[in-house]
C-alpha cells in the first residue's frame, strides 16, 4: 500500500492510500452521494476539470463493465473514496476500478474520511484540491492551490472535433455535444431519432443547414459563461426550431434569453435529488451533477418560465419559453446512473417534434 495524499487549498491535507494513476491535477473537489452509478460518474465529462468523491463508503464492488460507460475517455480529474473494493464481484464487471483509473489515467485516493471532507465542502463550499506523495511540502502546494484559478473551457477539451451522424428513420435530431452523456444519445435512439452529433462551436446556420426536426442542448463540464459563442448561436436557433437543453444545455438557453447564471456553494451530484414539476405538482426523485445553477429573480423580465424547482434548496431547475418551442432541465432525464422519473421529458421533446413540424 502506497501511501498518498490529498491536499486541499484551506490547508488540510487528508493521508491515505493510491489507487489508479499518478496523473496528478488540481481540480475542483466535488461530492457525489449516489450509492452506485460510479462508473456513470467516473464516465460523465460533466466532470472535467474535476475530483470526485463519493460519499457512499464501499465504491467498486460490482468492478467496471462494458455497458455503463457515460463517454469513452473520461475527463475526470480524479476520484476519492472511502473503501476501494479491490475484487469486485458481478457478472458484468471486466475489471476493478483501480485497474480503469490506470488505464485511463486518472489518480485516486482511498482510506480517507470522506463524510468529514464533505462536511467541511458543505461548510466552506467546493475547494481547489490535488493528490500528492509521501514527502510532498504541504505548505507550498497549498499556496499553488490558492494561485490556480479554477479551471475555464473544459467544453472544447471534451466535444467532439468532427459532426458524426447516428442514423435513424424518426425525427432529425442535431446534438450540440458540449460533452454529451452516452445516455441522452440512447434515449434519443430509442425514440427512433435520426441523430447529427455536432462540435460545440457548429453555427446556428450550419444546423439549419441540415434540416433538423429539433436540436437538442447537452450537458458539460464547466461555468456556462464560458459558452458565448454557442450562446449567441442558440439565440439564433430559437424560433426556428423544437431545442430542448439539459443541464449545461439549460443553462444556455437560460443566458441565451437574458437570465443569469450562479455558483453554487457546493452544487448538487447524486442521484436522489427530488424535484418539484409545477405544472403536475408531482414530484420526480432525479439523477444530477451541477454546480451552477439559473437565478430564479433573473427570470423576470425574459420570456422563460419556470417549470421545475428543487425541493432541497428551491433552485431553479427547469424552465420553458412562453413563445418558442424550447425547454430545459438542470438535472438529468436520461439517469445514468438514477431513477427514470423524469424520462417523460424525452416524449415531451418528440411531441413536440411532432406538433411544430406537422
Ligand atoms: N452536468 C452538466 O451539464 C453540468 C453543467 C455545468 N457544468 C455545472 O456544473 O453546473
Amino acid at each position: 500500500m502506497k501511501t498518498r495524499y490529498l491536499i486541499l487549498e484551506d490547508g488540510s491535507c487528508y493521508k491515505g492510500y493510491a489507487f489508479g494513476s499518478d496523473n496528478y491535477q488540481v481540480g475542483e473537489l466535488v461530492f457525489n452521494t449516489g450509492m452506485s452509478g460510479y462508473q456513470e460518474v467516473l464516465s460523465d465529462l460533466s466532470y472535467c476539470g474535476q475530483i470526485v468523491m463519493m460519499t457512499y463508503p464501499l465504491i467498486g464492488n460490482y468492478g467496471i463493465n462494458r455497458d455503463d460507460f457515460e463517454s469513452l475517455n473520461p475527463a475526470v480529474f480524479g476520484f476519492v473514496v472511502k473503501e476501494a473494493c479491490e475484487k469486485p464481484s458481478n457478472f458484468r464487471g471486466d475489471m476493478s476500478v483501480d485497474e480503469f483509473l490506470k488505464l485511463k489515467h486518472i489518480p485516486g485516493i482511498y482510506g480517507v474520511d470522506t463524510r468529514a471532507i464533505t462536511r467541511k465542502i458543505r461548510n466552506k463550499g467546493t475547494m481547489r484540491a490535488i493528490m500528492a506523495d509521501e514527502g510532498v511540502n504541504v505548505e507550498e502546494t497549498v499556496s499553488m492551490l490558492k494561485n490556480t484559478d479554477f479551471l475555464h473551457d473544459q467544453v472544447k477539451r471534451v466535444s467532439t472535433q468532427k459532426p458524426f451522424p447516428i442514423p435513424n428513420r424518426g425525427k432529425k435530431v442535431v446534438l450540440m455535444d458540449f460533452g454529451a452523456k452516452h445516455g441522452i444519445i440512447r434515449e434519443l435512439s430509442k425514440r427512433n431519432c435520426d441523430l447529427i452529433v455536432v462540435p460545440y462551436d457548429t453555427s446556428a446556420e450550419e444546423i439549419m443547414a441540415l434540416h433538423p426536426d429539433g436540436v437538442m442542448l447537452s450537458n458539460g463540464p464547466g461555468d456556462p459563461k464560458d459558452m458565448e459563442g454557442p450562446i449567441k448561436e442558440i439565440q439564433k436557433l430559437m424560433g426556428q426550431v423544437p431545442i430542448f437543453g439539459i443541464c449545461l444545455g439549460h443553462q444556455l438557453i437560460s443566458l441565451a434569453c437574458g437570465a443569469n447564471t450562479t455558483k453554487l456553494k457546493f452544487g448538487h451530484r447524486g442521484c436522489n435529488h427530488p424535484v418539484v414539476n409545477l405544472a403536475s405538482g408531482k414530484v420526480e426523485i432525479t439523477s444530477q451533477n451541477h454546480g451552477f445553477a439559473v437565478e430564479e429573480e433573473s427570470l423576470a423580465g425574459t420570456d422563460l418560465v419556470l417549470t421545475h424547482r428543487a425541493l432541497n434548496d428551491k433552485s431553479v431547475e427547469g424552465v420553458k419559453h412562453s413563445k418558442y418551442p424550447v425547454f430545459s432541465v438542470q438535472y438529468h432525464p436520461e439517469a445514468s446512473p438514477g431513477p427514470e422519473d423524469a424520462n417523460y421529458l424525452f416524449d415531451d421533446f418528440m411531441k413536440l417534434m411532432e406538433k411544430e413540424n406537422m
